[in-house]
């Protein structure tokens, strides 16, 4: 009787025991994966994705880039986590094509603890419908009828720095860009303006919040249990910031929804979505329109916000660059639509400069295909196939493709060249080009057009950035407002604007304030 009861309370040891070996043989020398190039050993550990992703955060896609020069393209950096590295490849991972499913990998996307948002829907279906609820909202049409209200907070900023010439104050061009984009998703979602452009304080505190939130997305990524308890430690933690920002966002949502459409002053996203017949009840609850809205205006604040101050970063550390964008503006004395902006070739090429070097999602941002195998063909090794079964979590890293020194030379200058056919005039040897030309197109376009293809800053098919006509509109008109001013640096160098740490998205160094300038003066007058 003794001899049993103790053979019953070491079950679940046994139990354990087991399974951890079952994990360790099956992960690292019995799954299809395993015999994939990369680090086997550190397969195994758990520990040792854990020990880059969160003591190392600035090494990890560093760590992936090197990885795929020494293993090619195809390489495992996680227990189930495949990294591929070639751009020719992204399409297959992120946009197959109609009748293709792409899931989500689970544990990637419960990090930021919005699972119910768009962003944070795992399956194929269950994003499908989300999306078709919010897309009308999001079309390049949709997004130009929001011109008055861009153009008023442009008018704004420009006052924020003529009043900044008269009392020789420094602006930190990171809050303001924080609070104009901050604004403009604000009234576009709940249909009222919080005017933080008008307390750049208050824009500071709210931008840092942001920035802790996002500091504590890779401990979440493989610790997300300690969520609940860490956001009652106030201050130390972005699970704190993350509850703060949770409560205000909640407050807008509990007042959509405290109304009737009847009482509605501002017709507005969240509106729409409450008065939706189309949406069952369980996807318009509070707590799922929390999500999404904390979704939107996370992403819809952050993420302009970056490629604003990287773009005005380096027109104001390139005269060249800054020369050839007035030039282009030069004929127009008021600010443009951003429609007309959008159309200006080199505008949109220092836009797209920007985006490549903001990356969109740093972290690994993988898709799993649920129901048939991915093949990939090696290009360099034609005898090498890879057939991934269905369940692979597959990802291409944005700074890898972003970086690639083939499709992206000296990928860490800042050229807006590479955007332009004038300044790409490929080698009249380079035969993957003359390859893809077709009749009648030059073989610069052919090769612009690939960089086109690669970019990963809103991700590719179904789930592309819905708000990337919105970024655009935004820094379009904020593009033509920095142009007409003469600012100069104040304690920023490129340490401020540099991809340093994985944060989720890109974080410069750490204990960085901003880009901080003083204003000299109206340019031209
Ligand atoms: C330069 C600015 C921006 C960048 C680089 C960016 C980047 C991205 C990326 C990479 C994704 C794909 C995420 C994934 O695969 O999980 C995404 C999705 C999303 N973005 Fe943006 N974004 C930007 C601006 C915006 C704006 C202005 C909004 C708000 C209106 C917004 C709202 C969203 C939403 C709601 C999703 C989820 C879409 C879905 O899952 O279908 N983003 N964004």
């Amino acid at each position: 009787m003794t001899d049993a009861l103790s053979l019953l309370h070491g079950l679940p040891l046994l139990v354990w025991v087991g399974y951890l070996t079952y994990l360790i043989l099956w992960r690292c020398f019995l799954s299809p994966l395993a015999k994939l190039p990369g680090p086997k050993i550190a397969a195994l550990t758990y520990w040792y994705e854990c020990y880059y992703d969160i003591a190392r955060p600035a090494q990890y896609a560093f760590k992936i880039k090197a990885l795929h020069r020494k293993y090619g393209p195809v390489v495992r950096i996680g227990p189930n986590d495949v990294s591929i590295s070639d751009p020719d490849f992204v399409d297959a991972v992120y946009a197959p094509g109609p009748g293709h499913k792409r899931d989500k990998n689970s544990k990637h996307s419960r990090s930021l603890g919005i699972n119910s948002s768009i962003g944070g829907s795992i399956t194929h279906e269950l994003h499908r419908n989300r999306r078709e609820a919010l897309n009308p909202f999001f079309s390049p049409q949709r997004i130009h009828r929001l011109d008055p209200d861009l153009m008023s907070k442009a008018a704004q900023v420009e006052d924020l720095f003529a009043n900044a010439r008269e009392s020789e104050q420094v602006l930190n061009l990171s809050d303001i860009y924080f609070a104009f984009c901050n604004d403009v998703v604000h009234k576009y979602c709940f249909g009222s303006d919080p005017n933080l452009l008008s307390n750049l304080h208050l824009a500071s505190a709210r931008r840092n919040n942001v920035a802790s939130v996002l500091g504590s997305v890779k401990i979440m990524f493989h610790f997300s249990w300690i969520r609940k308890l860490l956001q009652w430690l106030p201050g130390s933690t972005g699970a704190h910031g993350m509850m703060i920002f949770r409560r205000r966002i909640r407050a807008q949502i509990d007042a959509v929804l405290a109304r009737d459409s009847s009482s509605d002053e501002t017709p507005s996203i969240f509106t729409h979505l409450r008065d939706s017949t189309e949406l069952p009840a369980a996807e318009k609850s509070a707590q799922r329109l929390e999500d999404e809205a904390v979704l939107m205006t996370m992403a819809g604040t952050y993420s302009p916000m970056l490629s604003l101050v990287i773009a005005h970063y380096h027109l104001l550390t390139r005269p060249d660059i800054m020369t050839k964008l007035r030039t282009e503006l030069g004929a127009h004395g008021c600010i443009p639509t951003a429609a007309e902006l959008e159309c200006l070739p080199y505008l949109s090429a220092i836009t797209q400069e920007a985006h490549r070097l903001t990356f969109g999602l740093t972290g690994r941002n993988a898709r799993v295909c649920p129901d048939e195998p991915i093949v990939y063909k090696d290009k360099k090794k034609p005898e090498q196939t890879y057939v991934f079964s269905p369940g692979t979590s597959l990802s291409v890293s944005t700074l890898v493709i972003h970086t690639d020194e083939s499709l992206f030379p000296n990928p860490w200058v800042f050229d807006p060249g590479r955007w332009l056919p004038a300044t790409n005039v490929p080698a009249a040897t380079d035969t993957s080009v003359i390859k893809e030309q077709k009749e009648g197109q030059d073989a610069a376009s052919v090769l612009i057009s690939r960089r086109r293809r690669s970019m990963l800053s809103f991700m590719r098919g179904p789930r592309v950035c819905i708000g990337r006509h919105l970024a655009n509109a935004e820094i379009a008109v904020l593009l033509a407002v920095m142009a007409r001013w003469d600012l100069e640096l104040f304690e920023t160098d490129e340490e401020d604007v540099k991809y340093k740490h994985d944060y989720h998205v890109m974080c410069p160094k750490l204990g960085s304030k901003g880009v901080r300038i003083k204003v000299k003066g109206r340019w031209g007058v």
